[in-house]
């Protein structure tokens, strides 16, 4: 079944998985709103869907700041005559024992990974009111959200906490015949893994690349994972066919964490 003809909001959609789910949604028929902090990588995702046969809006905004979120959504609204899927999956890491978290780096991780997503389903919610129809919201959870891992404890912590609002969300909205539902990625190899692989490597002494293959190694499916598989699910959840799940937040990670 397809979501030809909706019309689908994704945040941190410059790259990596945001952007793998942006071309995807665009496959599966649908036009797309894309939304990041940095307007050039954005613009040119567009430019990608546009070449899927979509229609693209770019749009700048910064998931920590209601109002922004609130203008995104209705430019989509108006631009792209509809508003049916919003995909929350901008989002942060931050490498640091517990012992030498800082509290701007707390308030910053929890700003984006979850006032970001928060803002992203009352905003989202609100809209697909407002219009008198149902809707789909899809946040970004993670392997990190159902088990801790040292040194990424406060995203664990955002992740879990995503988990939570999905829950939440999906009792509050069930009646709008609005669904709530996360996604929970493995190892992915985007921007934010070179990233968390260099700071562990800062940190530990571990050679460049040796976390980030220490964790593919514990992937029962024996490769780390590619953005198109994390849409992949994303176009199940945007779907007609995952009409009768809420609340969920299902692992997609090759066999990493079972839970
Ligand atoms: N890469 C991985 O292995 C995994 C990623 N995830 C989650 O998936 C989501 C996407 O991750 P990746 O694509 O790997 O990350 P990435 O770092 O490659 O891309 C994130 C995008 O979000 C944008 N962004 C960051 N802060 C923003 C803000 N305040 N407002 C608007 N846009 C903002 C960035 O500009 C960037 O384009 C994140 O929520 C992440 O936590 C979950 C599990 C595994
Ligand atoms: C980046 C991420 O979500 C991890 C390590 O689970």
């Amino acid at each position: 079944m397809s979501i030809k003809g909706k019309v689908a909001l994704i945040t941190g959609a410059g790259q990596g998985i945001g952007r793998a789910i942006a071309l995807r949604l665009a496959s599966d028929g649908a036009d797309i709103s894309l939304v990041d902090v940095n307007g050039d990588r954005v613009d040119a995702v567009a430019d990608e869907v546009r070449a899927v046969g979509a229609k693209a809006i770019s749009l700048v905004a910064d998931v920590t700041d209601r109002d922004q979120v609130q203008t995104a959504v209705d430019r989509t609204e108006r631009e792209l005559g509809g508003f049916d899927i919003i995909v929350n999956n901008a989002g942060i890491a931050q490498v640091n024992p517990i012992a030498d978290v800082t509290p701007e780096e707390v308030s910053r991780i929890l700003a984006v990974n979850v006032e970001g997503v928060l803002w992203g389903i009352q905003v989202g919610a609100a809209k697909f009111r407002e219009l008198g129809h149902g809707g789909k919201i899809i946040n970004a959870s993670s392997i990190a959200g159902h088990e801790g891992f040292p040194m990424l404890g406060v995203y664990s912590a955002t992740k879990f906490a995503v988990r939570g609002l999905t829950q939440a969300a999906a009792k509050e909205y069930a009646s709008d015949g609005i669904t709530v539902n996360a996604y929970c990625p493995g190892v992915v190899g985007t921007d934010m893994w070179v990233t968390i692989d260099e700071r562990f490597a800062a940190l530990t002494g571990a050679p460049k690349g040796a976390t980030f293959d220490k964790f593919v190694g514990g992937i029962a499916l024996g490769r780390a994972q590619t953005p198109e598989d994390v849409a992949a699910y994303v176009s199940y959840l945007a779907g007609p066919d995952s009409d009768y799940m809420t609340g969920q937040a299902g692992l997609i990670d090759g066999g990493l964490v079972y839970r």
